[in-house]
């Protein structure tokens, strides 16, 4: 016999919630018509400590800020060399130092490798536990090509390609981004639990 499918059923539509604009440039690209969801610009405190524990906050509060189902997510860029660092606190090393520095930081070591990192949280409301959806995309850190207009894109560059994050097509980079696989996770777990918005149709 076929399993049967449990049917969620959502009072409203999924809100993704960031202070990024070009995270939900990304997340629209990726995500099509595939889940229906709405977002919201808020740049919510986050937590100090592990990747899925800070996204996991950062839904929690959105949840409770919004008091319906959210997603979130959090991005890390992490050096091998340095155990991970900066991970999750790449956002100020880059603001503070620009490329230049985060290539810096390497100088020291002879491994460059460095994965890319993002853990997406989805809080079906405000009095539920966030579940969360990881993708890693393995690369190397190299001196900036390409174009500078998204944080450490041109320093990246993914194993298997020539070509750091910021030299390729946004469509490209969507294949194999962090960000594309753990929203393949999202995807599916929305499909398998055949979600449907209670007013709406899919
Ligand atoms: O070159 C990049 N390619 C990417 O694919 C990417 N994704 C995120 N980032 C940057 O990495 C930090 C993450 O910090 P972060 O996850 O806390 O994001 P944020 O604070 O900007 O937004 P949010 O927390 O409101 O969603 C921030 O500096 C982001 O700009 C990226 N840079
Ligand atoms: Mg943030």
């Amino acid at each position: 016999m076929a399993a049967m499918k449990v049917q969620m059923t959502l009072t409203k539509p999924v809100t993704f919630v960031t202070g990024n604009a070009k995270k939900l440039e990304e997340v629209k690209m990726i995500l099509g018509q595939s889940i229906p969801f709405q977002s919201l610009k808020l740049d919510l405190p986050e937590l100090q400590g592990e990747p899925e524990d800070i996204s996991k906050e950062k839904a929690r509060l959105a949840a409770k800020e919004i008091g319906g189902p959210v997603l979130v997510e959090d991005t890390c860029l992490c050096f091998n060399a340095l155990n991970g660092l900066p991970g999750p606190y790449v956002k100020w090393f880059l603001m503070k130092t620009g490329h230049e520095g985060l290539n810096n930081l390497l100088a020291a070591y002879e491994d460059k490798t460095a994965y890319a990192l993002c853990v997406f949280s989805l809080a079906l409301g405000p009095d539920f536990e966030p579940i969360t959806f990881s993708g890693r995309t393995e690369g190397k850190i190299v001196p900036a090509r390409g174009s500078g207009n998204f944080g450490w894109d041109p320093i990246f560059q993914p194993v298997g390609s020539d070509f750091t994050f910021a030299e390729m097509l946004k469509d490209e980079k969507n294949k194999i981004s962090h960000r594309r696989r753990a929203l393949d996770k999202v995807k599916e777990y929305f499909y398998d639990f055949n979600y449907a918005p209670r007013s709406g149709n899919v």
